[in-house]
């Protein structure tokens, strides 16, 4: 008989963890290396499962591809470990159970972390090896990212006709990580050619039996479940799991009752709870027929809210439109700010755009203070919002926030790492890459959260993203801004641009793309600053011209305020026929600039209309 032909009849138990318990031995290092320092030790481990009753065990090839061994400098060994992986399997195994290659999933919560093309490339070397092995079939496990399990599943369908068991894992009951209902994933790994589909790791039996609930019997695939032995919790430093075996006897039964006919153990699991489970479902026929639960009451979708402004993205295709970065203060004053933005409504901007503690410096927040914008001054703030003060749990509550005040601009930036700022020994957070906090939002607007879990409703953003013309390969820098576009960036803004020849330059870079960008313009505020700006801010280079232009206006305030002024003109009016879209970044709280600026941009078009009209006229 072989391991799906015994699947049809009857349940089988499949082995407990490997990784946790050889951790709980003390062992903290790569654990697939020991299959070839420590072989007795692996091989011990199978011989418990065996003996507490696993007829189907696993090799300890978790890990054991390319990109995974090379974080250990391993990667010359990928052949060596998998292969003396199986065979340690093997020589435990003997008759009495099957083996199956594991190939364990990379991608985590972040999908840019490796491009599907690298993970295949990883994933095909892995499969090359332990398809040349004694084994009984291939377990794909522990894959939260749908999309990459389908693409292992796919090399691997086409490379062998040995059985094939696909577990993805959840952070949400029921749903996979993009927002697949756990039933549907199951299907698509089915009509993929999988053989066995299931769960693994990450959740305890409760939330996998509530998951198997929806779940009803496949066609042709058996079900498995592999759960965790309880959800970790921190003993002076180290990751323990508590769960007694009892429980899992009585989880056996319970899976059994969902259908499941592969059941073995995850993280936390030892060869106590697989005897416990084997003991339980002992001489049990597998149950053929499933009555799924009526789904639970889905929760109401509203419809999407009207946002409380037209799209920025949408005006400014449109028509000119300015907006003007006025960035919350260092210290706790706030008077000169919202004197400034009452200045800057006067002179009919679209936008106040507030800054995420710029340069890596704590500024008071910017929620606060764009809520404080739009209830008491009437305009319509732009929060931006980095990835490196907030991880992955406080930038979706961040973002839940914003909506329930009803703050839908967001600008969503890497952010400047810590080190620059006042406090470079904090922690710059990076769970997430402006790429993935463009998707992470356009996600929240279908009501989603990160891990796929109904929000309640569905949010309104519209995403800016940032573009840093100052690098030494533009097309390179207007790549990313594609990539960007992809992730679901509506519009574009960009750091300051201080040459009409850059200007043009951007302009071509960037003028197939099918979102709108917002031109930067900062006005220098005296010959100190630009020739900070020239020799200390990486990228950005000031024409000689500019320089001493500054430089002769010396340290009279008034005359380099005028020469500051009469410079950012002169790249206004050159922006002016390339760019509908105008951002202007005021220097150090002095919204004066800016007022100007945009008195001066409001002006121009309104000169420009009226000789557009007479032209109409005329003509
Ligand atoms: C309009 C605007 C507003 C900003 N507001 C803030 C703010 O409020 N708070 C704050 O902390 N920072 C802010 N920044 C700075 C910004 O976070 C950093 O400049 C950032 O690292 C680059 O923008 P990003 O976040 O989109 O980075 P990404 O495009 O995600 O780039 C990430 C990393 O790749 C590098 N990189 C980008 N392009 C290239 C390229 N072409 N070649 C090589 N390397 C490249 C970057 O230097 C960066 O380290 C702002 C920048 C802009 C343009
Ligand atoms: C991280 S999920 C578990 C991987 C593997 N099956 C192990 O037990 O070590
Ligand atoms: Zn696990």
């Amino acid at each position: 008989m072989g391991f799906l032909e015994d699947l049809q009849n009857e349940i089988l138990i499949g082995d407990g963890a490997m990784g946790t318990l050889l951790y709980s031995h003390g062992i903290d290092r790569c654990f697939e290396e020991l299959n070839l320092s420590r072989p007795d030790q692996v091989q011990s481990i199978h011989e418990a499962y065996i003996k507490a009753g696993a007829r189907v065990i696993q090799t300890n090839t978790y890990g054991g591809n390319f990109i995974k061994l090379s974080r250990y400098g391993l990667e010359d060994d990928i052949r060596r470990i998998n292969s003396k992986a199986v065979k340690l399997a093997r020589a435990a195994a003997g008759t009495d159970a099957y083996v199956l290659a594991t190939v364990g999933g990379v991608r985590a919560f972040k999908k840019s972390s490796h491009t599907l093309e690298e993970l295949k490339r990883s994933f095909r070397e892995q499969l090359f090896v332990l398809l040349n092995e004694e084994i009984d079939g291939l377990l794909l496990e522990t894959f939260y990212d749908l999309e990459e399990l389908k693409a292992v599943l796919d090399i691997a369908r086409k490379e062998t006709d040995l059985p094939i068991t696909a577990n993805v894992s959840l952070h949400e009951t029921g749903v996979l990580q993009d927002g697949t209902p756990l039933a549907r994933g199951l299907r698509e790994l089915e009509e993929l050619g999988a053989d066995v589909v299931g769960l693994n790791c990450r959740l305890g039996p409760y939330h996998m039996l509530e998951s198997l609930d929806e779940v009803p019997l496949l066609d042709k695939a058996f079900l498995s479940v592999y759960p965790n032995g309880s959800l970790p919790s921190v003993d002076e430093g180290r990751l323990v799991y508590e769960s007694d075996e009892g429980y899992f006897a009585e989880s056996a039964l319970a899976f059994r009752d969902q259908g499941a006919r592969l059941i073995g153990g995850c993280c936390g699991t030892t060869p106590k709870h697989i005897k416990a489970m084997a003991d339980a479902v002992r001489g049990l026929e597998p149950i053929r027929e499933k009555t799924v639960k009526a789904k639970k009451a889905a929760v109401s979708v509203q419809e999407r809210l009207e946002p409380a402004y037209p799209p920025l993205h949408e005006i400014v295709k449109e028509r000119r439109s300015v907006i003007v970065e006025l960035d919350p203060p260092k210290t706790l004053g706030l008077d000169k700010f919202f004197k400034g933005a009452e200045e800057l409504k006067k002179t009919g901007i679209d936008s106040i755009t507030l800054a995420d503690n710029s340069l890596a410096s704590p500024r008071i927040s910017n929620v606060a203070v764009g809520t404080q914008l739009k209830e008491r001054h009437d305009m319509r703030p732009l929060i931006h919002l980095t990835c490196r003060d907030r991880n992955l749990i406080g930038l979706q509550s961040h973002l839940m926030g914003l909506h329930s005040l009803g703050l839908t601009d967001v600008l969503a930036i890497t952010g400047d790492p810590s080190k620059i700022g006042d406090f470079p020994g904090a922690t710059s957070v990076y769970d997430l890459s402006s790429f993935d906090l463009i998707s992470l939002i356009k996600q929240f607007n279908e009501g989603l959260s990160y891990s796929g879990k109904a929000l309640g409703g569905k949010t309104n953003f519209t995403v800016a993203g940032a573009f840093n013309p100052n690098v030494r390969h533009l097309n390179k820098a207007a790549e990313r801004l594609e990539k960007k576009i992809a992730c679901g960036a509506d519009y574009f803004i960009s750091q300051p641009i201080y040459s009409v020849k850059q200007m043009e330059e951007v302009h071509d870079a960037v003028k197939h793309l099918s979102a709108p960008l917002y031109i930067g313009v900062m006005p220098l505020t005296s010959s100190r600053n630009a020739e900070f700006i020239h020799h200390e801010i990486p990228g950005i280079k000031l024409s000689d011209q500019i320089r001493s232009k500054m430089a002769e206006a010396g340290s009279d305030p008034v005359r380099a305020k005028a020469e500051g002024i009469a410079i950012a003109k002169e790249i206004i009016d050159a922006a002016f026929d390339l760019f509908n879209g105008i951002y202007l970044i005021t220097p150090f709280l002095k919204y004066e600039y800016s007022v100007e600026l945009a008195e001066y941009i409001r002006d121009k078009e309104q000169q420009r209309s009226e000789r557009e009209f007479s032209h109409v006229q005329h003509s």
